[in-house]
C-alpha cells in the first residue's frame, strides 16, 4: 500500500469533481481526483452529450422540412447510422484519453478506482487489479460522486433486463418498439429522439409530461409528441413487467392491458452514488444523498467534508453541478489561505443560483427553456406574482424563423420588487433564448430597466418586448 498526501481529494471525476479540482489547482493548491470509471463522468458518456447527439441531427431535418424552399431540397429520410455515429464521437467511444491528457495538463493527478473515505481526512483508493492507495488530505475532501439511473421495485422489472439512460443513450440499435416508464426529462427527450430514429414509442407518464414545468409545457410537449406518433399514456402506472424468450418484453398496467415493445427504458429519476464510498466511517448513512449546507460542506461530518453535483441532490444538472465546483474550490482556496470566504446571499462563494435561477434546456420537439420559479413555486414561496404569456407565433422574428411557428413565453415577476422571478419559453428553437432571462433574474433587474433592453428586430427576441408591453409600464 502506498499512502500519498494533498492539500484536497476529489472523489468522482465527473464535471463537478473536474472543475472543483482545475479551482484549487488554479488558486496554489494541490488536488488528487479519483475516479472508478471514465474521466468526464455520466455527462459525457451516457447523458448531456451523446444524448443531445442523438437528437440534434433529427431536429435539424425538422426546422428544414418547416421551411418553404428549403423543405423541397430535403429528399431523403434521416441517416441513422450516421446519427448513431455522430453520438460515439460524442461520447468520445467511451475512451477518457482526452479528457486524462486534460487532467495532466491542468495539474491534477488522477487516481483510478474506487475512492472510500476510510476516516477523517482519508481516502481508500482500491484499483481495478486490487492495489490499495491511501491519499490523505491536508485540508478537505469532496465528493462528487454524481448519480445513477433509479430502478423501481416493479415486479419483474430487474429480470427483464430494462434499459436505463446508459443503454439509451449508448444504444447500437434501433429497437422497433420502445415503452419508457417516466414522463420527465430523460423519458420525454428520448420519446422525441428514438421515435425520430424509427422506434414506435410509448411513454408511460404517471405523474404527467414534465409535471415540474408550467402546464402549457407539458400540453404542448404531448402535442408534439403524439403528432410525431408516440403513445403518450398520461397516469399510466407499469404494474408488472416481463421479458418473453422471444425477447419481447411486457408491460402491465395498473389500470389494466398491456403494452408490448422489444425494449423498456426506465426514466424515473436517480439515486445517489453513495453505497459503497465508506460513510459508515464518518457516522453517515451510506446510499443516501448528501445534506449540505450553504458552504456544500456535508451536514453531521465535520468541516473537512464537502459534496458538489448531483450526490447533493440541490440541482442535478452538469451547468449547475460546475457553478458549485468553481465556488466551491475558490471558497476552500480562500480558507487554506486564511482569506475571508464569502457564502452570503450572491457572494463570491455562495450557491444562490440554486435556489433562485436554475436555467433548464429540455431538448424535446419543440424545445423547452426555464430558469427561476413557476408561477407555483413564486407562489409557495409567499410571493405576490403577476404572470404574462405571450404567444410567440405572433412575433415577427418567429414566423420568420419557422413556417407556423407555434410557442408561448411565460414571464413571473414579483410585484413588491418588479423584478423577474421566472421566466419558461416552449417553443422550436428557444434554447439559446434562455440565458437573457437568466442575466434578468440574477441581476434583479427592474422592469423599468429592462424597457431599455431592445431587442433586435426581426429576432425571437422580441418576445421581450411584447411580454414588457403586455405587462404595461
Ligand atoms: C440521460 C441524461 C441526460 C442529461 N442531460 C443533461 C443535459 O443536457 N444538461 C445538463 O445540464 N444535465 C444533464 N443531465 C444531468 C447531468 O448528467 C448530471 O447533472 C451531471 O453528470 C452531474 O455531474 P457530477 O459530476 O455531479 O456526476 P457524474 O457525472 O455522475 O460523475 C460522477 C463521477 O464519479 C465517479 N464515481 C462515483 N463513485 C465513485 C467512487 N466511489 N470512486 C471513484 N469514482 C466514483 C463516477 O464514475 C463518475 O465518473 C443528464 C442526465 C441524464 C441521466
Ligand atoms: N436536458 C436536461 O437538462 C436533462 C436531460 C435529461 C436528464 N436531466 C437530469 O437528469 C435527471 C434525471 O432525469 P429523469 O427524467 O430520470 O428524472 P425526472 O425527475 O426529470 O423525471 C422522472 C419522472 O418520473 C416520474 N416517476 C417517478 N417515479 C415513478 C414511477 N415509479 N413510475 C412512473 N413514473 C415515475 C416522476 O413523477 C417524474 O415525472 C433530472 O433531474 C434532470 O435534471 C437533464
Amino acid at each position: 500500500m502506498t499512502t500519498s498526501e494533498y492539500d484536497v481529494i476529489v472523489i468522482g471525476a465527473g464535471p463537478v469533481g473536474e472543475n472543483v479540482a482545475d479551482r484549487l489547482v488554479q488558486g496554489g493548491l494541490t488536488a488528487a481526483i479519483v475516479e472508478r470509471e471514465l474521466v468526464g463522468g455520466e455527462c459525457s458518456y451516457w447523458a448531456c452529450m451523446p444524448t443531445k447527439a442523438l437528437l440534434r441531427s433529427a431536429a435539424a431535418l425538422r426546422a428544414a422540412r418547416q421551411l418553404p424552399g428549403a423543405r423541397e431540397a430535403v429528399t431523403g429520410e434521416l441517416d441513422v447510422t450516421a446519427v448513431l455515429s455522430r453520438r460515439d464521437s460524442f461520447a468520445s467511444n467511451w475512451k477518457d484519453d482526452g479528457q486524462v491528457s486534460w487532467l495532466e495538463s491542468a495539474g491534477i493527478d488522477l487516481f483510478r478506482g474506487q475512492g472510500r473515505i476510510s476516516g477523517e481526512r482519508t481516502v481508500e483508493v482500491t484499483g481495478a487489479d486490487g492495489t490499495a492507495t491511501t491519499l490523505t488530505a491536508r485540508h478537505a475532501v469532496v465528493v462528487a460522486t454524481g448519480s445513477s439511473a433509479l430502478v423501481p421495485d416493479i415486479t419483474g422489472l430487474r429480470d427483464a433486463r430494462p434499459w436505463t439512460s446508459r443503454e439509451a443513450a449508448s444504444a447500437q440499435h434501433v429497437p422497433a418498439r420502445l415503452v419508457i416508464i417516466g414522463g420527465g426529462v430523460v423519458g420525454t427527450e428520448m420519446a422525441t429522439a428514438f421515435t425520430a430514429l424509427g422506434s414506435s414509442v410509448t411513454l408511460l407518464a404517471r405523474d404527467g409530461v414534465l409535471p415540474q414545468a408550467e402546464p402549457f409545457v407539458g400540453e404542448r410537449v404531448i402535442a408534439s409528441l403524439q403528432a410525431a406518433g408516440v403513445s403518450v399514456r398520461v397516469g399510466a402506472e407499469a404494474a408488472e413487467v416481463r421479458r418473453d424468450a422471444d425477447g419481447t418484453v411486457r408491460v402491465t398496467l395498473a389500470e389494466g392491458g398491456q403494452v408490448e415493445a422489444d425494449e423498456v427504458l426506465v426514466a424515473i429519476g436517480r439515486t445517489p452514488n453513495t453505497r459503497d464510498i465508506g460513510l459508515d466511517t464518518v457516522g453517515l448513512e451510506p446510499g443516501a444523498w448528501l445534506t449540505v449546507d450553504e458552504a456544500l460542506r456535508v451536514v453531521g461530518a465535520g468541516d473537512w467534508l464537502y459534496a458538489a453535483g448531483d450526490v447533493n441532490r440541490r440541482v442535478l444538472l452538469t451547468h449547475q453541478g460546475k457553478y458549485q465546483a468553481r465556488n466551491l474550490g475558490d471558497a476552500i482556496v480562500a480558507r487554506a489561505k486564511g482569506e475571508p470566504v464569502d457564502t452570503g446571499a450572491w457572494g463570491r462563494h455562495a450557491v444562490t443560483a440554486d435556489e433562485r435561477a436554475v436555467p433548464q434546456v429540455v431538448f424535446t420537439d419543440p424545445e423547452v427553456a426555464s430558469v427561476g420559479l413557476t408561477v407555483a413555486a413564486a407562489e409557495a414561496a409567499g410571493l405576490r406574482t403577476r404572470v404574462v404569456d405571450y404567444d410567440l407565433g405572433w412575433v415577427a422574428g418567429s414566423s420568420l424563423h419557422a413556417e407556423g411557428y407555434q410557442g408561448t413565453a411565460r414571464m413571473v415577476v414579483d410585484e413588491d420588487r418588479r423584478v423577474i422571478v421566472g421566466f419558461t419559453l416552449v417553443g422550436p428553437d428557444v434554447a439559446e433564448l434562455v440565458h437573457a432571462a437568466t442575466i434578468a433574474i440574477v441581476g434583479e433587474v427592474p422592469l423599468d430597466r429592462l424597457w431599455h433592453a431592445v431587442p433586435s428586430f426581426p429576432t425571437v427576441s422580441e418576445v421581450w418586448l411584447r411580454l414588457l408591453e403586455t405587462y404595461g409600464r
